[in-house]
């Protein structure tokens, strides 16, 4: 029987959901890579490279690691999530009657693993020969046929698990609405999770996981910017408020930019009282504090940040380590995801490497940081939180 069940970002983490980078990543080029949201054309096989390292780093720490393809796979052996993923795959418009027939033919005779592959990386003009369709004939010979998904890498974004329940989300950028739809697949059809209810779907508000952060058992802010809505904060509220999964949710207004596109691009935590953040949002930020009663959500304040989410975890204060040291070095290292640790226990993360004033200012304040390479990675702006799904931690 597998476990499953993430109450904060700190505790022991025991089970990860990561996706190693693959064929999607090979359709980037400069034609099309503001659409699939990376800033340059990675070197695919370094960001290969990179990847396993950061898996093994986990492994080290005896922490299991599952990969989406792997899960999706063993997934699509059941009719019913072949089914769903086929039809979700040529729902498209763009495609006409015509062509989606054709489509539609193609993916069925995929056994499971090519399949899987094809969800991911896509479906090229080039690579579908379907011969004299008004639409096939007109499209861009460039163009795909099933977009690829890059951004799979980031999987803290398509589900985050609250508690035993787990959030299938919904995305914000069309490029990246699919994963979530096959992150869905998994948890509804892979006998591992069998049972699981989850508590989002991706019909709902727009909602990323990357704007959500577990501040403690009980206890979640959620940002919302440029990705989650606000109506998607005050869904996800009532959602795990009504299902006991948490008390307070506390909703953080960030700047709408691609520099802050998640509130774990500013934030994230390295121990139960300890967040790493970026200093210029740090005493600016406000957070509104909604709970429920009686079935009607309240809402208090805004408040600055730090405050209500001292006052929401019953701490006396949340302690606040810099990023970067002077304020260009932060401004850069925010932007290559200094602030975006993934804590493997209380006081121990994982970290860019490149982050060299941010890192050492983790160590002086007595967390132990585990460094990652991630010049290719990080082309799609993203650090260890964001590549990484928690799905079991212990409690912190
Ligand atoms: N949790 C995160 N910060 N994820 C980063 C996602 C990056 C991705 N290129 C996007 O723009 O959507």
């Amino acid at each position: 029987m597998h476990e499953h069940r993430v109450t904060s970002e700190v505790g022991r983490l025991r089970t990860v959901l990561l996706h190693r980078p693959g064929a999607e990543l090979k359709r980037l080029t400069p034609r099309n890579s503001d659409k699939l949201l990376f800033d340059a054309i990675p070197w695919v096989g370094r960001a290969q490279e990179e990847h396993d390292a950061f898996a093994e780093a986990l492994r080290e720490r005896g922490v299991e690691v599952l990969y989406v393809t792997e899960l999706l796979q063993d997934a699509l052996e059941y009719e019913g999530a072949r089914e769903q993923a086929i039809a979700d795959a040529i729902v498209d418009l763009r495609l006409g009657d015509q062509l989606r027939g054709v489509v539609e033919g193609y993916l069925r005779d995929l056994d499971p693993e090519d399949l899987a592959q094809t969800l991911v990386a896509g479906l090229a003009h080039e690579e579908l020969k379907a011969g004299h369709g008004l639409v096939y004939r007109l499209m861009d010979r460039l163009d795909f046929i099933v977009d690829p998904l890059p951004g799979l890498l980031f999987t803290r974004d398509n589900s985050a698990w609250i508690g035993d329940r787990v959030a299938v989300t919904s995305l914000a950028m069309e490029a990246r609405r699919r994963e979530a739809q096959l992150t869905g697949l998994i948890y509804a059809h892979h006998p591992r999770f069998a049972g699981v209810d989850p508590v989002y779907s991706p019909a709902l508000e727009h909602l990323e996981g990357g704007d959500v952060l577990l501040l403690c058992p009980g206890v979640i802010a959620v940002g919302t910017g440029e990705r989650t809505t606000p109506a998607g904060v005050e869904r996800l509220a009532r959602q795990v408020i009504g299902a006991g999964l948490a008390h307070t949710v506390l909703a953080v207004p960030i700047a709408q930019e691609r520099a802050t596109m998640h509130l774990d691009t500013v934030c994230t935590m390295v121990d139960v009282d300890t967040v790493v953040m970026y200093p210029p949002v740090a005493h600016s930020l406000t957070a509104y504090t909604v709970t429920l009663d009686g079935g009607e959500l309240l809402v208090a304040g805004p408040r600055p940040f730090l405050e209500a989410a001292a006052d929401a975890m019953a701490l006396d204060r949340l302690k606040v380590i810099d990023t970067g040291l002077d304020p260009v070095t932060a401004e850069r290292e925010q932007w290559d995801d200094g602030n975006n640790t993934l804590a493997v226990a209380p006081r121990l993360c994982v970290a860019y490497e490149r982050n060299i004033e941010t890192n050492a200012q983790l160590e002086a304040s007595g967390i132990e940081v585990i460094r990652i390479s991630g010049s290719e990675l990080g082309t799609g702006r993203g650090g260890p939180r964001c590549m990484s799904c928690p799905i079991l931690r212990d409690a912190p």
